[in-house]
């Protein structure tokens, strides 16, 4: 259910993959609507606080976002849920619950992996039930007047906000190790807000 694009070759319809052979990175503008997406910036309003990061290697300005986590149980939360799933043709149960993300002037999320060293501390902690991160889903939720762009460091590849537009890439190779070639920072706003839904997928499902 986690292989590779081709084996899920279903997935990603009116994507566009970046041309790179060392990161497997998909872009598809207006997966959501501007509706869907209102909806969604005023639940992490609701919802915010500061956030957290699982190694931010003794600097306390290397996340300075504020998060919330989204209500899976929330009708427009379990829609869009599902619509992401069927779109990356990921099984809904290796899910993390939807988070938001909200970024003020000057705020950004440096350089950094998703998926959990295997050799950090916590690394049992994180990932003992259901395994290594897999896939990273996000949206962005609306378009700041100025920065907040996605750069990917090894690709070279930075991607602009815009309302409704889904990024997503596999933080694993092909053998199953993570991909350091995913490597990506959250640059910081310059000018206006900036709001992202991530979404994050597991090898193995959760726990009933
Ligand atoms: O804000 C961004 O553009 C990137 C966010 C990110 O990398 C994350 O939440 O893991
Ligand atoms: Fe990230």
């Amino acid at each position: 259910m986690n292989g590779t694009a081709m084996e899920r070759s279903a997935a990603f319809a009116g994507a566009q993959r970046l041309p790179s052979s060392k990161l497997e990175l998909f872009i598809r503008r207006d997966f959501l609507t501007p509706d869907e997406c209102a909806g969604l910036i005023d639940a992490i309003d609701a919802g915010r606080r500061p956030s957290l990061i699982a190694d931010d290697q003794g600097d306390a300005l290397f996340r300075t976002s504020e998060t919330c986590d989204l209500d899976p149980a929330a009708p427009l939360i379990a829609t869009i849920d599902a619509r992401i799933a069927a779109f990356a043709g990921l099984d809904p149960l290796h899910g993390e619950p939807m988070q938001g993300q909200r970024y003020a002037v000057g705020q950004e999320f440096k350089l950094h992996t998703d998926y959990f060293e295997p050799t950090g501390l916590d690394y049992a902690r994180f990932c003992a039930e259901t395994g290594q991160r897999t896939w990273t889903v996000m949206i962005y939720l609306n378009q700041p007047d100025a920065g907040g762009a996605t750069r990917f460091k090894v690709p070279d590849k930075i991607v602009q906000p815009e309302t409704g537009k889904l990024l997503c890439w596999n933080n694993l190779l092909p053998d199953g190790r993570p991909n350091p070639a995913t490597l990506h920072q959250g640059m910081k706003v310059r000018r206006g807000v900036k709001y992202i839904v991530t979404k994050w997928y597991r090898e193995r499902p959760r726990p009933k």
